[in-house]
């Protein structure tokens, strides 16, 4: 029989267009440098919720955990492998400065907010509205070939809607006992051949998000090792991440990890309550599942779960979509410059559309 490329992913998507005709939840997704694709398909449209983190399926959580974290039954789970199709897009897209004056207005207020001594770190973000030309299918397909080292994914349900996206963030990975998860902070664009050049603001807001996940998490680990800090990428930008480990204690319980975790410093900012009413009072719309978190729980086995900031993404709607970007603001923060971050990091999703 000749080789077909993707054969058994082609027969996934098949599965989706299904799913999408029949209003049946599912999410299709692919782990940061992996090349198995899972789907996680639920096979009826009920809204079904978590609030403990005990289900299993794949869970799609807010900003806001007052608002419900939503869960896909696992009634089917495929796993199948995809090879890179084609070339890797080389669109390179043209921002506009829609929405600039009130996003230059917004960081100011923050950088004021902490002047007062309020708080130490926010981050703020805005939503911008595109056209789309290409399927779900489509775009799901190019964010697997355009960024192999990003968590990438479609999810749908008919009573929350379409998103997807190729984030950088690990929220939190366990499995046997051992906890993994990142401090990531500081965004820089990659200039060609050239390694970054960190100055001290994203230097202190990298170690400020570091220090903040230890003071969370120590308690609730019997050991705990924060790596050196180092510059990643993700799409066109670089970042800086610290890798965090630990072995979770006998008595740990999964839904004050994710708690303590979520929302980290690195989507909401320092102390948490604080940042969170900022946001919530200042920002002109609703994050709804930005910078919430989404992925695995429980699936293969109970107290197992690989979750994923949900960074970098977007809510698609017929040929519409919102994609989402933000910044962390520090005492340190220029807002002309935290508008050029967020018009960065929206190419990851206006590169693939
Ligand atoms: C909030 C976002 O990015 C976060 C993750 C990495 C670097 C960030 C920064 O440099 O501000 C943000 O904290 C976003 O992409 O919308």
């Amino acid at each position: 029989m000749p080789y077909q490329k993707n054969k058994d992913f082609h027969k996934l998507l098949e599965k989706v267009d299904s799913c999408l005709e029949n209003d049946y939840p599912f999410s299709i997704y692919r782990k940061p440098l992996e090349s198995k694709v899972f789907g996680v398909f639920q096979s009826n449209d009920e809204l079904n919720i978590t609030t403990d983190f005990e289900d299993k399926g794949f869970v799609f959580a807010p900003f806001d955990l007052n608002d419900n974290a939503v869960l896909i039954h696992a009634d089917e789970v495929l796993e199948v492998f995809f090879e890179k199709e084609g070339t890797t897009d080389d669109i390179k897209t043209f921002t506009n400065d829609s929405g600039k004056y009130n996003h230059l207005k917004l960081v100011e207020k923050g950088i004021n907010k902490i002047g007062s001594g309020a708080l130490t770190k926010v981050v703020l973000s805005r939503k911008i509205a595109v056209k789309l030309s290409r399927s779900p299918k489509e775009i799901f397909i190019s964010l697997l070939s355009n960024y192999p080292n990003a968590f990438c994914y479609l999810f749908f349900h008919p009573k929350v809607g379409i998103w997807c996206g190729a984030t950088p963030e690990t929220l939190v990975r366990i499995a046997g006992g051992e906890l993994e998860t990142m401090s990531l902070a500081a965004t820089l664009p990659i200039k060609e051949n050239s390694s970054p050049n960190w100055g001290s603001k994203e230097i202190e807001e990298q170690k400020m998000v570091s220090d903040y996940i230890k003071e969370k998490l120590v308690h609730s680990l019997e050991e705990f090792n924060m790596g050196k800090a180092e510059s990643i990428v993700a799409g066109d930008l670089w970042h800086l991440k610290s890798d965090i480990k630990g072995k979770l204690s006998a008595t740990a319980q999964i839904k004050d990890i994710i708690t303590s975790l979520h929302p980290t410093p690195a989507v909401c900012g320092i102390p948490t309550s604080a940042a969170k009413a900022f946001i919530v009072q200042n920002e002109s719309y609703k994050r709804t599942y930005y910078t919430g978190f989404l992925g695995e729980l429980n699936l293969n086995k109970e107290r197992e779960m690989n979750l994923f900031v949900n960074l970098r993404c977007m809510e698609i709607s017929d040929q519409n979509a919102s994609i989402f970007v933000g910044g962390g603001i520090t005492s340190a923060s220029n807002p002309e410059r935290e508008w050029s971050e967020t018009q960065n990091k929206s190419k990851t999703m206006l590169n693939i559309i």
